[in-house]
């Protein structure tokens, strides 16, 4: 879980000036005052000339992407190519130095790391960042932290509002620990599960804030191949059963290629391709810069 907190700094679009919640107020949903729409309204999410770099090292550059409600979209490229900068950006971990994200009918210069949840972004991180002492329903309960209402005090004194909420988090958590085939380890401490039950957690812990958007990064990492089919399987029923978009970045080329609607390919920072699982196959730039290399390193495998 980030840790960090960051101000409010949002979309100045030329007339427009004040924090995220003063420009969404601002704008009707769809505005964003004199930025190009490219019927945005359709899409769940959606990057606008993004860069970003760190000194000298120029992680992302002039970033488009647009994903529409319901889609799985993959992420790829070479290692160091900015897939997880991309993550980072549309989360808030990272500030962008140009371009914008648009978040439903939210548009952000930077977007405001501690309202994710409210936007509907949920997210996994590359390393697990679990509570690796605590029960795994715990930890799922712990993803509905940012819905609740109660106040600090409420909830120490377990007053009504409070014991309502956590028993209803429970519930939610409960279901989602049933719907990822968890229950039987739902009292375990997270530390001593295997690797690939802790990322199901995770899965879980991101699944039970009900996100419109939902961000893998790497969910499938050190997984054997039994599980990262499992794990495939159960991202896209919770897609459907859950009405959600996904965006991961996955480096299994053949998981990719089975599970994504859509494929964006990043190399050097720059998006060079952005088509369904055939087109990006055949890409001629995608093969030399990370298909080619893959099939190299993979004996042909997984492509
Ligand atoms: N916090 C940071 N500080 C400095 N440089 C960074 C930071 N985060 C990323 N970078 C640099 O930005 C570039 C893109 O890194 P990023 O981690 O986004 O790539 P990636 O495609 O996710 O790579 P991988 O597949 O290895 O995880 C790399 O050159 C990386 O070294």
């Amino acid at each position: 879980m980030p840790a960090a907190t960051y101000s409010l700094d949002v979309l100045d679009p030329g007339t427009l000036r004040g924090s995220g919640d003063q420009i969404a107020r601002a704008l009707p949903p769809g505005k964003t005052g004199g930025i190009p729409q490219h019927d945005e309204e359709t899409h769940a999410l959606s990057l606008h000339g993004i860069s970003l770099s760190f000194g000298g090292v120029a992680a992302l550059v002039d970033v488009d992407l647009s994903v529409e409600p319901g889609e799985i979209r993959a992420i790829i490229g070479p290692n160091g190519a900015g897939k997880s900068s991309l993550i980072n950006v549309i989360s808030g971990v990272y500030r962008s130095n140009h371009g914008h994200v648009r978040i439903g009918s939210h548009t952000y210069r930077h977007v405001p790391t501690g309202r994710l949840a409210s936007l509907g972004v949920a997210r996994t991180f590359q390393n697990l960042a679990l509570f690796k002492g605590l029960s795994v329903i715990d930890n799922v309960i712990a993803g509905r932290a940012y819905t609740v209402g109660s106040s600090f005090a409420e909830q120490i004194l377990g007053l009504g509002r409070a014991r309502r909420e956590e028993a209803d988090a429970r519930e939610r958590a409960a279901r989602i620990i049933g719907f990822l085939h968890l229950d039987q380890v739902s009292d375990r401490l997270v530390g001593t599960l295997p690797y690939g039950l802790q990322k199901r957690v995770e899965l879980a812990r991101a699944l039970v804030a009900e996100p419109k958007v939902l961000l893998l990064d790497e969910p499938m990492a050190g997984m054997t191949a039994s599980e990262k089919n499992d794990m495939a399987d159960f991202i896209r029923t919770a897609r459907d059963q859950y009405d959600t978009t996904v965006i991961l970045i996955e480096h299994d080329i053949g998981v990719v290629m089975q599970l994504s609607d859509r494929i964006a390919v990043l190399d050097y920072g720059r998006k060079i391709a952005d088509g369904s699982p055939d087109e990006i196959r055949s890409d001629e730039r995608v093969i030399d810069a990370y298909l080619g290399v893959v099939a190299e390193n993979e004996d042909g495998e997984g492509i």
